[in-house]
């Protein structure tokens, strides 16, 4: 079947009211491709000036990251039924900043995933792996891993709200993208990997997205392999060119 091309900006920590203002009026007043599906991530704080400012068809609000427990006593979290109450429909979900950074396992990330999901909020799950494991060929064993742990929680329809974002660690931030087919046979590793454990639905129709330094430039190249179906950008999603990668295949 045909997969909607989905592309993802992931702001980090960047970003003020007013930068965050001017990006979403670049995006109203931009003409996107109507076939791609469209979530921009600024951080918590402004979720909801995002939302609120937003008018462009297929473009929608998403956090960056979300608590699995409902509520209560964790200082600093935002829950899942919060994100759903602010009108939030999105969450990215193990980005790598957050698992070397912030200490995430693979088993915490798939635990916030599958809170995400039965609360109503469908989920861009990153993995990838670092230059070392890169080096040591441990790339496909890596993301494997990631993905099993995932598989450990979800289950059946789940993974009809789980986009998942493949994002080398060694690529994020440092311009340094990953080949074209580099990319690609990870991502097809990622497809057989669902095919033999998950299913041939599942296969055929979980978007698998890159990130790493994508930009203006090197989208359409990537954009036509046949395993790739969108992306999750950093830095340009800040920048007029995150428009271009949104329009990849025009
Ligand atoms: O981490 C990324 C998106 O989640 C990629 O970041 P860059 O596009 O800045 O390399």
């Amino acid at each position: 079947m045909a997969r909607k091309f989905f592309v993802g900006g992931n702001f980090k920590m960047n970003g003020t009211k007013e930068s965050i203002k001017s990006i979403v009026k670049g995006l109203n007043e931009a003409k996107l491709d109507s076939n791609v599906e469209v979530v921009i991530a600024p951080p918590a704080l402004y979720l909801q000036l995002a939302s609120s400012e937003l008018t462009a068809a297929n473009v929608e609000v998403s956090a960056q990251n979300v608590y699995d427990k409902p509520n209560g006593a964790y200082t600093g979290e935002i829950s899942v039924a919060q994100l759903k109450d602010s009108g939030i429909h999105w969450t990215i979900l193990g980005h790598s900043e957050r698992r070397t950074i912030l200490g995430e396992t693979d088993d915490v990330v798939a635990a916030k995933t599958k809170a995400a999901i039965d609360g109503g909020v469908s989920v861009v799950w990153c993995c990838g792996e670092s230059l070392e494991e890169r080096e040591g060929g441990r790339t496909v064993a890596v993301v494997e891993a990631q993905l099993a742990a995932l598989a450990a929680k979800v289950s059946g329809a789940d993974w009809n709200k789980i986009v998942v974002a493949y994002e080398p660690i060694w690529a994020i931030g440092t311009g340094k993208v990953a080949t074209v087919q580099q990319a690609q046979e990870v991502h097809e590793a990622i497809r057989k990997w669902l095919k033999a454990k998950v299913s041939d639905a599942v296969a055929d129709e979980t978007r698998i997205l890159y990130g790493g330094s994508v930009n203006g430039k090197n989208c359409k190249d990537l954009a036509k392999e046949k395993d790739i179906d969108g992306f999750l950008v950093g830095g340009a999603s800040l920048k007029p060119e995150f428009i271009d990668i949104i329009n990849s295949n025009l």
